[in-house]
Order: C-alpha cells, then structure tokens, then sequence
C-alpha cells in the first residue's frame, strides 16, 4: 500500500527539504504538497473535503513565519482543516483520523490546540543547535532505536510552548525530548511530544535540517508506529464506501474525487507540477518560421595557448580594449580572482540583440540597430519563455577554423561537441568554456521577487534601470585562467559566414599583437597606438555621495530583530543604498543605441580601478547606452549544466573584515561561532529547499568553507544539486530560486515582505539581482550582484549620472547593532572607493 502524504506549506523555506526527507523513507510515501492559503474556509466545509481526508493517511503540518493562532494570516488554511479533522473524528461520523505529524509551526499548533500556551522565547533560536534530552517515553516512542546516542538537532524558533507538567486539564500530551542548552539559562524547551490516544506527534526543531541528527529515523518510528492505525484507517474508509455506512459521507468522497484531483492539481506546488518549459512564444515562433529557409548557423571556433608566464588579469584588460576598437561593446564576466578560473567577452557590432524588460510593463523590448520592436507579455514568465526562444539556436555544425600555427578547417556536429565537453567534465576535467554564445546581462532583484515569489513590488517607485538586461552575443571570447587557454567563438547565418570568420581571425591577429602576449613570447612590443579606452584607466570622476544614514540603519536592524523576535522571520538581509552624484560626465550624447569610445572609458576606468582595489571572482562589466553595472561579486548563485543535469550554488553568509593585520586563522575563530554558523545554516537550507524542486538529489558537498579575499574573510557553502527533473533546464532553476536566499533571509516570501517594508518600499534593482550569462550549449553561471555599483541616467554633454551602490548584512537574533553597521560599511566601502581619493 502506498502512503499518501499530505504536506500543507505555511510558506516556509525548508518545506522541500522535508518533502526530501519523507520522500527517501523506506515506506516511500506519495507526497502531495499544499499551500496552507489554499485550504480556505469555503473549501474546507465543502462537500470536496471529505474526499480530501478519505485520500491522505499522513498530514503533516509544516514550519513557517507567524503565529499559531487561529487568526494570525500566515496559518492560513490550518485551522479550518484542524476544525474538519476534529468535526469528522467525532459525531456521527466517527471519523478514524489521519496521522498527524507537525514541524516547528506545525507543532505549536497542535500542542496550543490541546492546551498548552504558546509565548515567545526569552532569546530566539535560529540555526542554532541543541542537543535534546529524550524522556523514557520518548525512548520507547519517536527516538526508539537510537538509545544512548547523543542527538542534535536545528531549531528556527522564537515561539515556544509553555508545557506545564502540573496542567490539570490536559493529560493528553507526552512529551518526548527537551532542548539541553547551556545558553538557555536553565529554560528547558519542548522538543518533541506525541498525543497520548491519537496518532499525532510533532517536533519543535527541524529533523530536515542539513544539520539535524537521526531525522530519518525518527519519521522511520513514526511510520512504524502507526502502520496498525493506518490499515484500520482503510478499511473504515472502505466500510463507508462499500457498506454505505454513512451515505452523505461516501457520495462526498464518490463524487468528489475527481474534483479533488483538478483542485490539488490546480494549487499543488511546483514540486510535482513541472511543467515543460520553455514554452515558445506564439510570437516568437511567427518570426522563427520566417527564418525557416535561412540555414542553420555554424559555430566556429579558434583555439590559442598563451605562453605561460603572460599576465591573465592584463591580458583580459588589453584583450578587451582592444577588440572594442572594432568590435564594439561588450560585457565582461571576469574571474578577477579565485576560486573563479574562467572568463568571459561578449562583443557586438552591427547586431546587438538587446533584451530589456521593466515590471510592470507589458512588454519586453528587443533593440537592435536594425530593427527594434516590443514583444507583448503577460507576466514576467513570458519573459523568460521568450528568451528561452531566443536561446533555441539550432546551430547546423560546429566548424574549428584554427588552433594556434594549424589552421586547419575540422568540421564536427554540435552534438559531437556538447558530448565532448560533457565527458570532459564527467572525467573532472575543465578544460572547455561554458559559455560558447548566448544571453549575457542581469536580472533585478525585483525580477525575482515578482516572478520567483510572487510578491508584489510596490509600484509607487519605478524602475531606473531595466529589470531584466540581457544581451545575444554570437562572438565571444572565453579565458581560460589555468591553462592560459583561449577560445574565440562565433555564430551567425550563413550568409554572414564571411564576416564572422573574418571577425574570429581578426581576434586572433588581435593577440598575438597585445602588448602583454609580445611580452610573454618575449617579442619587442609593436609600435601601435594604446586603444583610446586604456588612455583613461587611471581617470576618477568626482561626485556628490550621499551615504546611508547610521542612525535610521540602526534602526532598520531593531526593527529586524523585532520581527525575528516575533516568529516572523529567522534571518532578514537588511541593506542600505549609497548614492552618488557623477557631475559633468564624459558623455559626448551621440547616437542613439551606440555608445561613443568617450562614453565606455570612463566606466572602464571605475572598472580598472575596481578590480586592482578589490579583485573578486565573479566580476563583471556592462555598459548599455543608459546604464552601466560594474561589480566585483564574490558570490556565486547559480550555475548550471544541462547535459549534465547538475547545478551548483554558492551562499555567502559570515563576514569579517581583512586588514593587514588579521590572519587566517583570527577570522576563522570568529566565522566558527554559533552566529556566524546560524547565518550560514539557514542559507543552506533554504538553498537546499529551493533547488530540491528542480533536482531529485541535492547535497552539501562544502559546509562553511572559510574563503578569503581581498577585503574580507567570508563564510562560503557549496550546495550542488544532480538529477534535474524530467523537463527542468537551468533557467528554470534561475528564474524559480530568485532573489538570491543570501539577500533576503529566511523563510524567503514574508522576509522579503518585511524586507520591503523596512526599506521604505524602495527598489533595490540590480544590487541584490544577479548577472551572468546563458550560454547556448546548455550551460549557465549567475553570480550575485553585491560588492558593486550601477548608474543611470546621463545622456548628452554634462548631464548627471546617478550612480548607486548597495550593501547590507544578514541580521539575526545574535545580530549587534555596532558590528551590523561596521559590516554595511566594510563591504560599502570595497566598492565606494573608485569614487573617493579623488
Ligand atoms: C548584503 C551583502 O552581502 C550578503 C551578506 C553577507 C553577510 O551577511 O555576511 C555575505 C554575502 C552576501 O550574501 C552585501 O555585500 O551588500
Ligand atoms: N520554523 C517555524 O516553523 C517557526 C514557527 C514560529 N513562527 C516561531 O518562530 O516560533
């Protein structure tokens, strides 16, 4: 018999994790995942109800924000279903109920139900461990089997339950497990409790926590427990069907059971509805068939080895002003330090095919030279199905037009290609770029906030910048730090073969003769004149800068700390904005879609002088004609492999600042404390919950990895996730786990509410987004935009430019006010400093 499990979401951000944990149990349970809002009270005292608890053997009530009172929203649907399960146990029904088995949330709830007061804890615990101390019933009961073992466990808490031993009415709870925590000053918490005649049991901490001990086997027991209950639970619902025991209730469960399965299919999380995508747009595809006799394109490729002793870092520089001179502009994706080891150049000429997308507008707006035009959306999703669509590149050969001395022509298949990357990989190796061609730009934080959470953005504030900015690159570059490797890469129609053969050799020629490549081969430099960009490396402009305010950020935190301490939040990534006036910029306002030499020098230089400041794996350069992004990000979000079906994730939460004087070690001892730890984990989790949607297996393959770079030391985790679900791609992942966990605290949906609220509804747009690119071979790499600035606006002579730089910090219970603000400034100041010390 298979287990039917119903899971209700009150919107946490570990519920996937749990699905994961019921998921690999032995009785292999079917799971059905539940929005609480879902079960409103209309619902609920229908005639489908019924059907409902006739289907499901387990309930579980999940974890999430709020209260468990009946009137707090963010129960949503509990207490109508608690209200049905207690109506149809007793009377005339006489109802077997389902097992019930409650998770943090879940748990509250079912213990204030029978009683026991739930109150707020004098400090609240999040991510923070304890052990528990099993009772003898407990021994016997949840945790038999695991006698003597010292278990500990993840709590995400700031209620608790106030259980009075001596409680004279209530006689029906037994508890379990206590918390043993020696910075509870002697507050003993409950843990773990079971009802002493029905089949429920709930835990106070999180047994699907990375870091949690035995959760398995605990919910082993609870299955094993209740096995006996469960058949007589069948065969009374059997009676009522076969017997016509209780005739209303078998026509309830008879006829419903149809509409049960459209409503669960309706509002089932994405969890089991994965749908096919990318979908191609109906328009979209009008033009595609348009193009139908023009013929596949080829893609070329050219290899080059640099020597050896050449100068990545300065070879990347010089590689990139030199080809804007003929090639126009580009983005830069930069590993400017470690752990990155690639880097990647987009450049466009004649054909930029710029995509643009501001919420709300119903529309994304494609600009290209020769023909711009708007496609028409219906919701930010449509955006991403119409970029999946300009992915969809049917690239007819691969043809290698030259490596090094030999350029010989080799003609091999995309297939032959992809297969050869994705072996090489398999085998460990990374030898081949992931980016051949494709989309390269940012999504916004508020790109991610509507489309990956549905939560509305406040429209009072528009968008300066785009929210999504990505631009087609059919020719790029890719570096390759370790082996000095380079591969220039382009793709068009057939009809422009010419021209981009001509553009791939021209690269070529390009570097052998830059003066840092004649350097390393030892040659003479060539008597050439600098590229017009490298004249203004050194320039700085001056501007007006307006910083956060120290006193409203501190109370930005005391009011985080508020809602931590209320049970609405675990974690809140509170950030500020610096703004700065850039007077009398260097614009020459020319054209309209091109941008002047003029133009991209003067952001290249705050580029330049970035990078030497605060080098940072993740960099990147864009400059469009009204926005510019550089940033130099140490965060990795996402990066994916379709042919191999894996992804990768990189949270970054703990920071200390790097000065000459602390050592490795100092910053060590301070990223290894409960606080630090209790950032970090929570992180995980969520990056855990989020990818397990889109991966049947997901591990931790680093936890809390200390990295360090230039200005600071970080906590760094790596979560990878293998097995993608039949129909998911790595956009899907992208577009569903966005904003980034790291930015916006835990559980994602009602932090990034309260987030909104604490800063004053303003956008935080890019900062906060992520930028990276979507390559056409099926490979993909988003890093988080942090430790960066944009600008806007600034078109024509002597017109100002607004530049903006984000920073902020995960505050948590332990957070302190001081160090909160020293940390914003610390990572304000890495890239605050290309506009200072002018
Ligand atoms: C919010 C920022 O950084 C985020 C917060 C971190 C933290 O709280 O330790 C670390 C890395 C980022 O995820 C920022 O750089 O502005
Ligand atoms: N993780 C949870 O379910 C938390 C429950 C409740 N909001 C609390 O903070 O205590």
């Amino acid at each position: 018999m298979t287990i039917q499990l119903l899971l209700i979401d009150s919107y946490d951000s570990f519920t996937f994790n749990l699905v994961t944990l019921f998921r690999d149990l032995s009785v292999r349970p079917e799971i059905t995942v539940l929005p609480s809002a879902h079960l409103t009270p209309a619902y609920v005292s229908s005639h489908l109800f019924p059907a409902l608890l006739a289907k499901f053997d387990v309930i579980v009530i999940g974890p999430g924000p709020g209260t468990p009172l009946q009137e707090d929203p963010d129960m949503g649907g509990i207490p109508h279903l608690w209200h049905a399960i207690e109506k149809y146990s007793t009377g005339s029904y006489r109802w077997v109920p389902p097992v019930v088995f409650g998770v943090c949330l879940g748990f509250q709830w079912i213990l204030l139900r029978n009683g026991h007061p739930v109150v707020r804890l004098p400090s609240p615990r999040h991510g923070l461990i304890s052990v528990l101390d099993v009772t003898e019933e407990g021994q016997k009961d949840l945790y038999a089997g695991l006698d003597g073992k010292e278990i500990e466990c993840v709590r995400y808490h700031s209620l608790y339950v106030q259980y009075d031993i001596d409680f004279a009415g209530n006689h029906d709870i037994v508890p379990l497990a206590w918390s043993r925590d020696e910075n509870e000053e002697g507050l003993k918490v409950l843990m773990a409790a079971r009802h002493k005649t029905l089949p429920y049991w709930a835990v106070q901490y999180h047994p699907e926590s990375v870091c949690s001990q035995y959760g398995a086997d605990i919910l082993e027991n609870v299955f094993r427990m209740s096995k006996e209950h469960t058949i007589l639970r069948r065969q009374w619902i059997n009676r009522v069907l076969e017997q016509d025991h209780i005739p209303l209730l078998k026509a309830s469960i008879l006829e419903r059971q149809d509409d049960l399965e459209t409503f669960l299919r309706d509002r089932q999380h994405r969890c089991k509805v994965l749908h096919k995508w990318p979908h191609q747009s109906a328009k979209r595809l009008e033009t595609r068939d348009k193009q139908a006799d023009i013929a596949a394109p080829s893609l070329f490729q050219y290899i080059i080895d640099l020597p050896n002793n050449v100068n990545v870092s300065q070879f990347i520089t010089e590689l990139c002003e030199h080809v804007f001179e003929f090639s126009g502009v580009f983005s830069l994706l930069e590993s400017a330090a470690a752990p990155g080891s690639w880097s990647y150049m987009g450049f466009n000429e004649d054909i930029p095919h710029r995509f643009t997308y501001y919420i709300p507008d119903p529309f994304l707006t494609e600009t290209s030279t020769l023909r711009p035009q708007a496609w028409s959306v219906n919701s930010i999703d449509d955006v991403w199905e119409l970029l999946a669509s300009v992915m969809d590149v049917n690239i007819s050969q691969v043809i290698q037009v030259g490596r090094g001395p030999n350029n010989t022509d080799l003609r091999i298949s995309l297939d032959e290609l992809k297969e050869t990357v994705t072996n090489s990989r398999e085998n460990g190796y990374d030898e081949w770029p992931s980016f051949f061609g494709g989309l390269i730009g940012y999504v916004s934080y508020e790109a991610g906030v509507v489309g990956g959470l549905n939560v509305r953005v406040d429209q009072e504030s528009p968008a300066e910048v785009p929210d999504i900015d990505v631009t087609f690159y059919t020719r790029s570059i890719a570096v390759n730090h370790k082996t000095k490797r380079v591969f220039i890469h382009t793709f068009e129609e057939q009809n422009f073969v010419t021209i981009y053969r001509s553009w791939i050799l021209r690269v070529a020629e390009c570097i052998e003769l830059l003066p840092e490549v004649r350097r390393a081969r030892g040659c003479p430099p060539k008597e050439r004149a600098m590229a017009s960009l490298a004249k203004f490396r050194e320039k700085k402009v001056p501007g007006e800068i307006q910083l956060p305010d120290k006193d409203e950020y501190l109370c930005k935190i005391d009011r985080a700390k508020e809602y931590l301490a209320s049970g609405d939040s675990y974690e809140l990534c509170v950030t500020d904005q610096t703004v700065i006036v850039e007077k009398g910029s260097l614009h020459d306002g020319s054209g309209d879609t091109n941008i002047s030499f003029k133009e991209m020098r003067s952001d290249w230089a705050f580029y330049q002088q970035m990078k030497a400041s605060n080098p940072a794996p993740y960099s990147c350069f864009f400059r469009s004609k009204k926005s510019a992004l550089i940033g130099m990000s140490p965060e990795r979000f996402l990066r994916w492999d379709n042919n191999l079906g894996e992804c990768e994730l990189r949270p970054i939460k703990g920071t200390v600042k790097r000065t000459s004087k602390t050592t490795v070690e100092e910053a060590t001892a301070k990223l290894k404390t409960p606080k630090e730890q209790a950032e970090n984990l929570m992180i995980v989790d969520l990056i855990r919950h989020d990818v397990s949607q889109f991966c049947e297996d997901v591990e931790v393959s680093q936890l809390m990895g200390v990295e360090t770079y230039k200005t600071v030391y970080q906590l760094v985790s790596v979560i990878r996730g293998k097995n993608m679900r039949p129909g998911v791609t790595g956009p899907d992942i992208l577009r569903g786990s966005l904003p980034p966990g790291s930015m916006t605290g835990a559980p994602k949906k009602r932090s990034v509410e309260i987030l909104q609220e604490l800063e004053c509804h303003r956008r935080r747009g890019v900062y906060s987004g992520v930028s990276g690119y979507w390559d056409i071979l099926g490979h993909g790499d988003w890093s988080v935009v942090i430790r960066s600035a944009y600008s806007v606006g600034g078109q024509g002579t002597d017109v100002e430019r607004i530049w903006r730089i984000g920073a902020g910090g995960a505050i948590t219970a332990l957070s302190d006010r001081q160090e909160e603000w020293d940390e914003m400034n610390t990572k304000l100041e890495a890239a605050l400093r290309i506009f200072q010390d002018v």
